[in-house]
């Protein structure tokens, strides 16, 4: 058995290869398995890196050092292969695929805990030829927090102020627009939304609960669909959103499903694991347990 530590030194506030370096050397003294770091040079090279070190046919572990980006490049190289399992060590911002963990999702701190851990398949969602592990989504959510990213570049604004910028651009241009959602084959009624959520896993966004009952390994996606809301009104439905009460929202739509399929009337932000992806057509299909996930011993997401 082969352990791989992927370390993203762009995940999180400052880069920490060193210090997980010098953490393997003491976690790992005294192993027989063999083990590697790779670090990743560019976006999708954990990707490269995930699936040639799979192709070599021997089992494998790898670790996902950094936040939700390197854990969706870490699945993506791996999804498919049966001798290969994959596991998040957090150090990015967010790292909310593991919060449906609940008070164990501590325990992926512990690369001890993680070394031994047990495994179990779980669902992807291939989105536009993509493969994304917790959540694909289109419409306002996207629209602020992909669309931060303009703002960060500017001089003396800082992270949240990018946010907050963001938000308000996304308020001014229009918080919902027009799109055609079909889910498994059912056109939805509507033609005006503000958000539309694939849900693999539960939080994304820094915290944000779409989806509180999706489970992961159930073979079903949770998909939750946000009608049109006024620009008073839209601060009430953040808060639900936050508090995993979106289903509370007047007009929501909520469908278990295989498939979603959603048409825009032009090109538009997708995010996909919280990375970006452009496209006017969003195709959201389950990849039923496609890939396998390593967790500390007991830990439960149910
Ligand atoms: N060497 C690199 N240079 C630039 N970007 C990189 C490099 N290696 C990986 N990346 C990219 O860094 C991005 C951010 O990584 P990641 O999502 O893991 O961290 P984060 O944004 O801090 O965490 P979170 O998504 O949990 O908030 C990913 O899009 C990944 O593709």
């Amino acid at each position: 058995m082969k352990h791989l530590f992927l370390i993203n030194p762009y995940a999180g506030k400052y880069d920490r290869t060193q210090e997980v370096r010098e953490k393997l050397r003491t976690v790992l003294a005294g192993r027989e398995d063999p083990w590697e770091v790779a670090v990743t040079q560019y976006p999708g090279h954990g990707v490269e890196l995930v699936r040639s070190a799979a192709e070599q046919g021997e089992p494998l572990r790898v670790y996902a050092c950094g936040g939700d980006g390197t854990l969706n490049e870490a699945v993506s190289g791996a999804a498919g292969y049966a001798h290969v399992a994959v596991t998040h060590y957090p150090m990015g911002s967010g790292n909310d695929f593991l919060r449906m963990f609940g008070p164990d999702a501590c325990r992926f701190y512990d690369l001890k805990e993680l070394l031994d851990g047990p495994q179990t398949p779980m669902d992807l969602i291939e989105c536009n030829g993509r493969l994304a592990l917790n959540v694909c989504s289109i419409g306002f959510d996207a629209r602020i927090g992909l669309g931060a990213a303009d703002f960060k570049k500017l001089p003396l604004v800082s992270g949240t102020m990018a946010y907050q910028l963001s938000a308000l651009r996304t308020i001014v241009q229009g918080i919902h627009r027009p799109y055609r959602v079909e889910v498994d084959g059912e056109t939805l009624p509507g033609e005006d939304f503000t958000l539309i959520c694939a849900c693999n896993g539960r939080y994304y966004g820094g915290g944000f609960n779409p989806s509180p009952d999706a489970m992961p390994d159930d073979g079903l996606l949770n998909f939750l669909i946000i009608p049109a809301v006024s620009r008073f009104t839209v601060l009430a439905l953040i808060q639900k959103f936050a508090r995993g009460e979106a289903g509370e929202i007047p007009g929501v739509l909520l469908r278990q499903g295989r498939e979603m399929n959603v048409t825009c009337d032009r090109v538009s932000m997708i995010n996909l694991d919280g990375e970006r992806v452009d496209g006017a057509q969003l195709t959201a299909r389950l990849s039923e347990k496609k890939v396998n996930f390593i967790y500390p011993a007991g830990a439960t997401w149910g």
